[in-house]
């Protein structure tokens, strides 16, 4: 099945190598019109890295309630999510009715407490919510959130080269990129638990860019174009990236934002630490310029981050729905 998800190696392209920038341009063109998610090797993220962030995600949810309750989930989408605190009401794959069967919790940006953002109390700005209790956390999560968007910001130029633009064409709208760690527990789902309750249902995500180390645990599986569900191929050492709605919009509709799904009848539990990488907050997205033709004319008005995102978070974490799409994560 591994063949169906494209596997882009980004060895030579960091090596400085003539003519890789181009051909990962063309094998991401092509993962991101044919399927929407696709596999990188040669990323340079070592291995301790992730283990790091898996381990944080198991230390925090190991937590008593109490302590994850005390950082709740607020207007920023930072904090704690308790287990069956949201439902992806509606998307476009099938309605949505059981809460999802997972915790998560959610990370930002680390601002300086004197940011100007953080003062004028800027949505999604606000400060990130930590443990009391649980030494090194903190520094694991943020080490963890480093390295992906790092790792997030080398592979922009491909995204410039897919679409037919100049490699730095994204380089002034990923200055200081949104992001979003999200830490999600998955507990066991038992056999007899119903067959429409999910770790995570149906969803497109509202991100550019999700990054998803690797998962020793399966469950994650994704729906294909044409309308076939397959599970998520475990490829030792790589991550797995797919497009949001943001990436979606932006590319004018060219590119695929792919449903996919958790559910974890592993008979372990699961955990998950995907990355949301987004643009600068004030960047303005247009449909970039080789996306609009006669034939597609351009599909949205210009916006920006927190327009996207308001428009978009109240539909899944219990306000009223907004949208036709379930979103998850960013
Ligand atoms: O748990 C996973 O493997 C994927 C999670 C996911 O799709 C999400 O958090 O948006
Ligand atoms: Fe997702």
């Amino acid at each position: 099945m591994a063949d169906e998800i494209p596997i882009l190696d980004l060895a030579p392209y960091f090596a400085g190598e003539t003519g890789a920038l181009p051909a990962l341009g063309a094998q991401l063109r092509r993962a991101f019109t044919e399927v929407g998610f696709y596999f990188i090797r040669g990323h340079g993220v070592p291995q301790a890295m992730v283990d790091t962030g898996f381990e944080a995600a198991a230390r925090f949810h190991a937590q008593p309630l109490e302590a994850k309750l005390a950082m709740p989930f607020n207007r920023d989408n930072i904090g704690y999510l308790p287990m069956r605190g949201n439902t992806s009401r509606m998307n476009a794959v099938e309605g949505i009715k059981k809460p999802n069967a997972n915790e998560a919790v959610f990370f930002k940006r680390e601002l300086p407490a004197d940011h100007p953002d953080r003062a004028s109390g800027r949505r999604f700005r606000g400060p990130n919510q930590w443990p009391a209790d649980l030494p090194g956390f903190r520094e694991a999560a943020l080490a963890y959130a480093g390295a992906m968007e790092e790792l997030g910001r080398r592979l922009v130029p491909i995204y410039a080269v897919a679409l037919g633009l100049p490699a730095d064409w994204f380089a002034d709208k990923f200055r200081e990129p949104m992001f979003t760690l999200r830490m999600t527990h998955y507990p066991q789902q038992e056999a007899t638990s119903p067959e429409d309750e999910w770790g995570l249902a149906p969803h497109a995500d509202t991100s550019f860019m999700t990054i998803l180390a690797q998962n020793k645990v399966p469950g994650l599986s994704l729906r294909l174009p044409g309308g076939r569900w397959i599970d998520a191929p475990a490829l030792d050492g790589a991550f797995l990236v797919n497009g949001g709605m943001m990436l979606r919009r932006w590319s004018n509709h060219t590119f695929l934002a792919t449903p996919h799904r958790v559910t974890n009848r592993s008979g372990g539990e699961r955990y998950a630490i995907p990355f949301f990488m987004d643009c600068d907050y004030d960047a303005v997205m247009a449909p970039v310029p080789s996306c609009v033709t006669t034939e597609n004319p351009a599909h949205y008005q210009p916006f920006t981050y927190p327009q996207f995102m308001e428009e978009y978070t109240g539909a899944n974490y219990g306000e009223r729905a907004a949208a036709g799409v379930a979103l998850q994560g960013a």
